[in-house]
């Protein structure tokens, strides 16, 4: 059964900003975050920051409700469940982390919607220490990407994704994002792909500059109603071909036949 997989970013496209950010700000480290940025890379950085705050006795649960508080899209957040009701494969990958990552769509309600969350590792410790880890330890195997952070290659996370597909099942991307580190991914899809850069942030301009590299279908968006409005059109699109393709000649097809067509992929190890 064909399948479309929705692969989200999450700082500057599901929710507006960054949760590093919105943490460091809201929380009270800016300071020591500066002092500190050049001599840390950005995982140990956010690492440190969480054992400050929890040197001064500030709690996970108190950053759960400070990440509750980062601006999210109405619009985005319908757009997220309307695909997963459509029976779309929603993942994130993103370089934030999973912590922030689960509170923030946990509160929204939309944690439910995806099958799959790619991000740097973090958890409570028995001190009850947030903790936050690379998604990849570079020291020990160095991803060799030169357009990615040391971390995260996302490149190489949709290669797994690709490489993870069932025998004969064909799947369609759409790819949503907006910073430098979603410009690998999108190098990567396929000319029956979908990518949907966030207009005027860095992989909107990184496509711009030659958009003769991207294979996939290009569409921008600004603001929440536009990704949910282009979102929705997309699956309705893809859908209405993946039908048209898939039914003999002679049998008619319309959208709603085309929803009850589509799927969520089984899930997979990766
Ligand atoms: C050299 C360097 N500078 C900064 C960062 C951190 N960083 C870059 S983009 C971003 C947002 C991630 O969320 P998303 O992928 O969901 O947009 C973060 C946390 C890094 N890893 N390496
Ligand atoms: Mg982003």
């Amino acid at each position: 059964m064909a399948g479309i997989v929705v692969i989200f970013d999450f700082d500057r496209t599901i929710i507006d900003g960054d949760s590093d950010s919105w943490v460091v700000t809201e929380m009270g480290l800016s300071d020591l975050f500066h002092r500190l940025r050049s001599t840390l890379p950005w995982n140990s950085l956010m690492d440190r920051m969480m054992e400050e705050l929890h040197f001064l006795g500030r709690t996970a649960e108190e950053i759960a409700e400070c990440l509750k508080r980062t601006p999210l899209h109405p619009r985005i957040a319908a757009a997220i469940k309307s695909a997963y009701a459509l029976g779309c494969d929603l993942r994130i990958l993103s370089d934030a982390n999973r912590f922030f990552i689960e509170k923030i769509l946990e509160h929204h309600g939309l944690l439910g919607c995806f099958s799959k969350i790619y991000t740097n590792p973090s958890f409570v410790d028995e001190e009850a220490r947030l903790r936050i880890f690379p998604y990849r330890d570079s020291a020990l195997s160095p991803h060799g990407c030169i357009l990615c952070p040391s971390n995260l290659c996302k490149g190489l996370v949709l290669d797994l994704i690709y490489g993870s597909a069932p025998e004969g099942e064909r799947r369609t991307f759409i790819y949503l994002g907006d910073g430098r580190g979603d410009y690998c991914p999108t190098l990567k899809l396929q000319d029956s792909d979908y990518v949907m850069p966030r207009k005027d942030y860095p992989l909107w301009d990184r496509i711009s500059s030659d958009p003769a590299l991207v294979k996939a279908e290009v569409h921008e968006w600004s603001t929440g109603e536009e990704l949910e409005k282009i979102l929705l059109h997309l699956i309705d699109t893809i859908s209405t071909e993946q039908s048209i393709s898939g039914s003999n000649s002679s049998s008619q097809s319309n959208s709603s036949d085309c929803k009850l067509h589509m799927s969520v992929s089984s899930p997979e190890a990766f």
